[in-house]
């Protein structure tokens, strides 16, 4: 089986190296000349990873994206990151398979899961399993909605964490907290620590990522991977920023 990415991934969590991804909505890209224009920027900036999804996306341009950025960069994993079976395809690199394991909903802890393993078997696509936890961002996001679950209060460390170290014991090898897309209080540090220490996994943190400050919070705090998706749409150069930073981060710890 196909683990370049865990493996990766697993490599940044216990050498201390931080990681971006910018997570595309497909159905919100530019025009092709400026998306491929933004994809090489970020590639000559050691973007690390390309993340590809949304709750609810109303036309399935997923391979059409993929065969884009393959087109200028094949280093960059591309990885899928579904909010349902539908948003599948045999030309990522990866897939984060994702269960939600803060709500109480069995199609996205397990249900979506049952129908689209057949195929994961016949493909070539990594398959990383993942705890997805929708934590309270202070707004209602469309994953809320989407997905008719409840988030974990953000002032609640203690049941972040039971959920998490649940995950673990359940075998999940990487976790994602998100506040959701367009969140207006970013997953709170004292979860992001609490966490971190508890399952000793892959963390990758997302929503309401659009300022530097925020970024930096959840790094120091033990994100290993920031996943930017708004912030990247409304404001291209935060991007650029972000990654910026984190390189200079990464050079000063010497694990570049
Ligand atoms: C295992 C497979 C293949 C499917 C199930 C996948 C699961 C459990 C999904 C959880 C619920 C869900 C709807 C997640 C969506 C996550 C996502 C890609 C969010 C991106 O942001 P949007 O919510 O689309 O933001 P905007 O509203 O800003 O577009
Ligand atoms: O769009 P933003 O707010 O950056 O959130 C990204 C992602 O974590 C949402 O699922
Ligand atoms: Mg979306």
């Amino acid at each position: 089986m196909n683990q370049k990415i865990e493996e990766k991934l697993k490599f940044y969590a216990k050498e201390g190296r931080k990681a971006v991804a910018w997570l595309i909505d497909p159905d919100k890209t530019l025009d092709d000349f400026s998306f491929l224009e933004q994809v090489q920027k970020a590639s000559a900036l050691q973007l690390d990873f390309i993340f590809l999804g949304g709750s609810l996306i109303s036309a399935n341009g997923i391979d059409r994206i993929i065969g884009l950025v393959k087109k200028v960069n094949t280093e960059i994993p591309v990885v899928l990151f579904p909010g349902s079976l539908l948003q599948f395809s045999e030309l990522a690199d990866g897939i984060l398979f994702l269960s939600l394991i803060s709500g109480r909903n069995p199609e996205l802890l397990i249900g979506q899961h049952v129908m689209i393993a057949p195929m994961l078997a016949k493909s070539n696509v990594e398959v990383l399993p993942t705890g997805y936890m929708l934590i309270d961002g202070g707004i209602a996001t469309s994953v809320n909605y989407i997905s008719q679950t409840i988030p974990i209060p953000n002032h609640k460390p203690d049941i972040a964490v039971a959920t998490a170290l649940a995950g673990k014991f359940l075998g999940l090898q990487h976790f994602y907290l998100d506040a959701g897309s367009g969140a207006k209080i970013p997953v709170s540090k004292e979860i992001i620590s609490g966490i971190k220490d508890a399952v000793n996994a892959p963390l990758l943190v997302g929503g309401g990522l659009n300022e530097l400050g925020k970024v930096k919070t959840a790094l120091h705090a033990g994100a290993d991977v920031v996943v930017i998706g708004n912030g990247a749409e409304k404001n291209p150069s935060l991007l650029t920023e972000v990654l910026e930073y984190v390189n200079v981060l990464n050079l000063s710890l010497n694990i570049n």
